[in-house]
């Protein structure tokens, strides 16, 4: 079996972070396994705190699942402060996974801050060993400095990410007023990844699962924009379905029997 690791925060509320990526990894036919950078204390409504896991016990779980299984694709997305993305880095050299799948998560849907202002700058070293950088358009205005309103925003984004020594991008489009369009950038084409908008205020995690089941679908041997159309296609049955749990934004439904036909499985 094909399997993939999440290097992220936990979400207690199970909806987002690496309770999310796991459950998109069983979703999509891989076996997952996971280093937790953060501890937090969350449910729909919000992160009431958080704690940031010792840096030597995050080495120490990356190292015990590299030295032992191997590992056909990572996701990364919470990783809070300056000293875990350095050991996460560290990791990732030493060990050089085929995929690297970063989800920049910085603020969470109810305002906190989930990575440090300060460590943006240290968070662009990690951008050169990712197979691809998936961003919100929040994000990718962090990353840029530029204001993102429309596509053509987007892709001046896109540019100015990839100058930044990423592989490639795909810029979330779900933060715009417009269609859920993502937009894929390889440095010589843009790929338009079109989505329909449900209207529900249940979309907690849908940027975790999205980078989870690219993740899984790059450990499964798919080229990365097979991953990315597939990974879409899962994410908006999972937001078609997302479920009513809590009293904020409930999480999205990770259910096999729902994406069985749309998605291949066999691998
Ligand atoms: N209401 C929605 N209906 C359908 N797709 C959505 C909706 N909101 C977000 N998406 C899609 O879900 C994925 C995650 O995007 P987004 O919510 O922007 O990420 P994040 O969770 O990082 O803020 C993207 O593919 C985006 O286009
Ligand atoms: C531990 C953790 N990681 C990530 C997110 C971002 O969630 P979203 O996917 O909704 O932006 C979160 N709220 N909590």
């Amino acid at each position: 079996m094909k399997t993939a690791l999440t290097i992220a925060g936990s979400d207690s509320g199970g909806g987002a972070g690496i309770q999310a990526d796991l459950k998109a990894f069983s979703a999509n036919g891989v076996y997952g396994m996971s280093v937790i950078t953060a501890v937090t204390a969350q449910n729909t409504v919000e992160v009431r705190s958080v704690q940031d896991i010792d840096t030597d016990i995050i080495r120490d779980q990356i190292e015990a699942v590299f030295d032992d299984i191997q590992v056909d694709a990572v996701k990364i997305g919470m990783l809070s402060k300056p000293e875990t993305i350095e050991v996460v880095i560290e990791g990732l050299k030493k060990y050089k996974p085929s995929f690297i799948v970063l989800d920049p998560v910085m603020v969470s849907k109810g305002g906190h801050h989930l990575l440090q202002p300060e460590a943006v700058e240290k968070l662009k070293e990690l951008l050169p060993l990712a197979t691809v950088i998936t961003p919100n358009i929040p994000e990718a205005e962090v990353l840029t400095g530029l204001t993102i309103t429309n596509l053509d925003d987007m892709k001046k984004a896109c540019e100015k990410i990839y100058e930044l020594g990423v592989k490639t991008v795909l810029l979330k489009g779900g933060h715009l007023n417009s269609e859920p369009n993502d937009l894929f950038y390889d440095g010589q084409t843009f790929h338009l990844i079109e989505g329909k908008r449900f209207y529900t205020k249940n979309t907690h995690g849908t940027g975790c699962t999205l980078s989870a089941a690219i993740a899984a679908n790059l450990a499964k041997g798919m080229s990365l924009l097979d991953a990315v159309q597939k990974a879409k296609c899962y994410i908006s049955v999972a937001i078609e379905h997302s479920l009513d749990l809590g009293h904020g934004h409930g999480p999205t439904h990770h259910f096999y029997q729902l994406y069985k036909k749309e998605l291949a499985f066999n691998e």
